[in-house]
Parts: C-alpha cells; sequence; structure tokens
C-alpha cells in the first residue's frame, strides 16, 4: 500500500469543541537515511501506535509480537466450524468510542473516513430486576447528558439524585488528571459509590459501563480510575455514550491494512517472535533478544507490551533502568481471568434482541452481542445458515473456577436472558479463557510506570501505563503509544504526533470551583 499523507493529527478529530490539543515536539519531517533503529516490543494497539509514529519519520523500526498476528487482546485468528465454514475467531466486542480521538486517529491512516467502523444504534442494560436503561436517547453534551440520563433513567430517577451527598459527588463534576488520583486512589470505587450515596438501583450502571470493563472487582478497582471514566464517558465530553464497532472481524478490518501500511514504511513486523532479554549496551543502544536468532542493537526499545508480559520480560532484564524501576514493574498486577464464549446458533435469537446487551444480576455473565447485526462475517453466516451467532463475556472470574462449569453456567445465563435459545443446537462453540488485562487496585497509581524510564534509550506504552491524559483502555493504548514515540522523536530532533484528548478539566467554572471547596 501507498504511505498515506499524516496531518500530525492536527485536524479535528470530533464534535466537542472543547476537546483538548496536544501539539507533538517540533522537528525535522523525516530522519535522514540510515537514521535512528528501534524495536518495539508488542504488536497491540499501543505497539502499533508508537511503530507508526516513528515508522512515518522515516525511523527505521522492526516491531516483534510473540502471538502470530498483530492485534494484542484485539486479535483475531481463523477457524474452521463443525459446518464446515470459515470464522474469525477473537474475543470480539469491543467498543469504539467517538471520544478515542487518538485511536482513530491511528485507524484513519488506512481508512481516513473511517468507513470500517459503524455506530451501534443504542446499548442497552438489562438488570435482572427488569431495570433496563437505554443511551440511544440521552443528549450528548453535558450537563444535559447527566440530567437527560435522569429524565430517562428508570434506575436513577430525580429523587435519588436529591438523595445524594452533593459534597462527596463533586470530585466527579471536575475530574483532572493526575489530581483525581491524588484524591482518590486510595478509595475503592465500591466505597466511592457507597460514600456518595450513588443509588443502589444504578449500582449495575456504574459497574457495567464503567468497572467491570476494567476486569475488576469493585471492591479492588481504584475509584480515581471509576472517576475518569464517568468524565471520559459521560460528564466530561460530548461526544456522547453511543459507540462504534468494527463491521468485520478485527484482523480484515484493522490489523492486516494497518500491517500492510506499516510495511510500506519499511516497518519489519516480526510475529510469533517472543522478546526474552533487553539490555543496555555499554557504548549506547539497546540488544534485544529475540526468538532463536542472534541479539540485535538498537538506538532505542518501546516495551508496549500487556502487564503479565511486561512483568516477565523486565524479570529477565536484569540491567535495564535502576532498580527501583524494575521493582515498581514487578509488583504491576493483572486483572482476573476472563471468559469469552462465542456460540453458532442453530436458530436466531428474536428480531428485537439488540447488537449488545449489558447484563447485570444473571451471575457471571457481562454483556451479550448477537454478531450478525453489526459484523459482515456473521451476518454472512447467518443469512446462509438461518442461525445467530452469540458472544457472551464474563469478567472477573475466580482464578480457581472450574473452567467447563464456568462455561455451561454462562450458557444457561444467556437462557435466562434470551429464553428463545432454551434448547436450540449449538452448531459450533469457542471459549477463550485470559489473564492479559491490568488490575488498578486501590494505592496502586505510583507504581505504575509512565513513558518516560530512567533510561531514555527505553519508554513504555499500553493501557498499563500512567500519563497526565484523562485516557483509558484502548485509548490509553493508542496516546501512549503515541507519547512513547514522541518521546524518542524529541530526543532526535523529529516532529511528533500531535495528541487529542477529552477536556482535561470540568466543563463548568461555577462546578469546579464548587468541587475545589468540597475537596479541601
Ligand atoms: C474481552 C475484552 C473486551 C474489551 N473491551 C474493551 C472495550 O469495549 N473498550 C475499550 O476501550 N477497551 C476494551 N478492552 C481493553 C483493550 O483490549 C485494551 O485496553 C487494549 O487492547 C490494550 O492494548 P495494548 O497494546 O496496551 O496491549 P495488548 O493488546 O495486550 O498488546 C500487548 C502485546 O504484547 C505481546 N507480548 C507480550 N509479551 C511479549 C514478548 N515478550 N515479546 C513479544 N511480544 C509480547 C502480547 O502478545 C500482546 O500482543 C477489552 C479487553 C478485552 C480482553
Amino acid at each position: 500500500m501507498t504511505p498515506r499523507h499524516d496531518d500530525g493529527g492536527a485536524a479535528r478529530r470530533g464534535r466537542d469543541r472543547r476537546a483538548r490539543t496536544v501539539p507533538g515536539p517540533p522537528g525535522r519531517d523525516r530522519a535522514a537515511a540510515g537514521g535512528p533503529e528501534v524495536a518495539v516490543v508488542g504488536g497491540g494497539i499501543a505497539g502499533l501506535s508508537a511503530a507508526t509514529a516513528l515508522a512515518e519519520r522515516g525511523v527505521r523500526v522492526t516491531l516483534y509480537e510473540r502471538a502470530g498476528v498483530l492485534g494484542g487482546r484485539l486479535a483475531g485468528w481463523p477457524v474452521r466450524l463443525a459446518d464446515g465454514s470459515a470464522a474469525t475467531m477473537s474475543r470480539g466486542f469491543h467498543a469504539f468510542f467517538p471520544q478515542y480521538y487518538n485511536l482513530r486517529g491511528l485507524l484513519r491512516r488506512v481508512d481516513p473516513g473511517l468507513g470500517m467502523l459503524r455506530r451501534l444504534p443504542d446499548y442497552p442494560l438489562h438488570h435482572r430486576s427488569g431495570l433496563r436503561d437505554s443511551f440511544a436517547r440521552v443528549p450528548r453534551t453535558p450537563p444535559w447528558s447527566a440530567l437527560g440520563f435522569v429524565a430517562l433513567s428508570p434506575s436513577f430517577t430525580w429523587r435519588d439524585l436529591v438523595r445524594m451527598r452533593p459534597g462527596a459527588a463533586l470530585p466527579l463534576l471536575d475530574v483532572r488528571v493526575p489530581q483525581v488520583y491524588q484524591r482518590l486512589d486510595r478509595v475503592s470505587a465500591a466505597d466511592f459509590l457507597a460514600r456518595i450515596r450513588f443509588p443502589e438501583a444504578a449500582r449495575h450502571l456504574a459497574f457495567e459501563v464503567f468497572s467491570r470493563s476494567f476486569f475488576a472487582d469493585p471492591r479492588e478497582l481504584s475509584a480515581a480510575e471509576l472517576v475518569l471514566m464517568f468524565h471520559i464517558y459521560f460528564l466530561g465530553s460530548s461526544e456522547g455514550l453511543l459507540f462504534d464497532v468494527p463491521g468485520e472481524p478485527f484482523p480484515q478490518a484493522l490489523w492486516q491494512p494497518l500491517g500492510r501500511y506499516l510495511e510500506g514504511h519499511g516497518v519489519r513486523l516480526c510475529t510469533g517472535t517472543d522478546v526474552t532479554r533487553v539490555a543496555p549496551v555499554a557504548g549506547g543502544g539497546m540488544r534485544v533478544a529475540a526468538g532463536e536468532g542472534a541479539d540485535r542493537r538498537f538506538d532505542a526499545v518501546v516495551l508496549a507490551l500487556d502487564p503479565g508480559g511486561l512483568r516477565r520480560l523486565v524479570a529477565a532484564s536484569p540491567e535495564v533502568a535502576d532498580a527501583a524501576w524494575r521493582a515498581r514493574i514487578g509488583r504491576l498486577r493483572t486483572a482476573p481471568p476472563f471468559l469469552v464464549s462465542r456460540l453458532w446458533l442453530a436458530r436466531r435469537v428474536a428480531a428485537d434482541r439488540p447488537g449488545f446487551l449489558g447484563t447485570s444480576g444473571f451471575g457471571s455473565l457481562d454483556n451479550v452481542s448477537v454478531l450478525e447485526r453489526w459484523e459482515g462475517e456473521a451476518a454472512r453466516w447467518s443469512a446462509r445458515t438461518g442461525g445467530s451467532v452469540l458472544e457472551l463475556h464474563a469478567y472477573a472470574v475466580a482464578p480457581g473456577a472450574d473452567r467447563e462449569r464456568e462455561q455451561r453456567r454462562l450458557v444457561e445465563q444467556l437462557n435466562a436472558v434470551y429464553p428463545e435459545t432454551r434448547g436450540v443446537r449449538i452448531i459450533d462453540r469457542r471459549h477463550e479463557w485470559r489473564a492479559d488485562c491490568p488490575l488498578f487496585p486501590v494505592g496502586g497509581f505510583h507504581d505504575r510506570p509512565t513513558v518516560h524510564t530512567p533510561d531514555p534509550r527505553l519508554v513504555v506504552a499500553g493501557d498499563t501505563v500512567r500519563t497526565g491524559f484523562p485516557v483509558a483502555l484502548m485509548e490509553r493504548a493508542a496516546t501512549t503509544g503515541f507519547l512513547a514515540a514522541n518521546a524518542l522523536l524529541a530526543r532526535w530532533g523529529l516532529r511528533g504526533q500531535t495528541l487529542w484528548t477529552v477536556p482535561d478539566r470540568g466543563r463548568s467554572a461555577a462546578l469546579r470551583w464548587a468541587a475545589g471547596r468540597a475537596g479541601r
């Protein structure tokens, strides 16, 4: 593929006029031939973002990915179903929010109009008690989003709003990074919601939309992360809560085109290659041991790994950075295992079932996707066979749980949510168990790595990494990937990537003032 023009990220990314732009470091457009050489370790969103920003400036990049394909937690791989059909398995459903400005900037490299994404018309949340919330009609701009939500929600009413403790709740209205961590990192998400008298019936909303997507028990999760989520998705941004999903499986929609784009920029993509050790070289640069090959020397290294991968590689690299930094990495935690089950059913679910449903109160089941509503491959299978492709997610499963039993239980919970699935023949089923998401425990903020390390040749990216930007999850991975590239580009006098974020403070001056007083 021919390399496309890069605007450096300056073009407006969304509808929010208060979204903030952060210019990248100034410098030359391109490195001279034979310029710096960088190893990017990890081929998820963070590694791909770093490799993109570096390669576009003429830096010579080798990207190492342990798995056979790119994408990290959004990787996909081909499978042959019991009925002989070819399909793509992955860990499936991911919400691509409109406020993921930097992730969308990455994807625009290969799809300027983002035609690969499609907006889901709603995102209902269904509680076993019968309560059902929807976001389709909630206005997008704060404070109307919050007020509109209260006006429409059966689980969060005006009376609940009045009962909340305004003093304790005010931090929600003026979220800044890193101040939010100073205020709330030592409180659990569950305690914070209790403290502000967040209505009991609406807890599932907060947990399903925000806290559970961190794969953590709310009693263990830092309240700062929960409050940051409220800000990013709801109270601090006017992009709204509705989100997009890719119209085809991840490899076809995202990673194969991006892989070709990177190769067009001279990036060496080494998939199926585990990096086993990284070490500084006395005369300058870093040595990387990867796969079976001999060690290679690079000018710098980007570690763009999941938390377990980062912990293992740093433990096997006793000379990198300094002892205090390595000890902090050693303390990083991984969230409990989660289960993604994909079922190919012989009969379709009811026509009014949404593409994505958040569930609560049914047990371990967190959400159900009906893939043929939004993914082309599943839609073609459904049209051909008359069946449905469903995906079930269960986050934060107890580490010692009996896996066969959990898989069975998940299907039973589906039967309770969508009774028409009872007794329907399952043509094929695939279960993915993983534990590679970061856990943000109460009080853990200071142990998290930043993009910079004590050694300027070594930078870190990924959704574990802390930054001064109000970003989370996939957007944190993309943003830290670009920031890691910017840190290296700045050293070499090369122009960096301009970044965008949702506003980095509360939107209303009066509420900011009140929040400031309450926080004293
Ligand atoms: C089921 C599920 C649902 C999710 N839903 C959402 C959602 O709706 N919205 C959202 O924003 N986020 C969601 N997330 C989170 C999102 O997937 C992550 O935030 C994001 O993918 C992290 O990207 P990353 O590049 O930081 O890490 P990863 O994608 O984990 O990439 C790290 C890579 O490093 C590789 N690696 C590790 N060790 C080595 C080594 N020694 N050598 C070479 N390579 C190595 C790994 O194989 C991996 O590919 C979800 C996650 C899961 C699992």
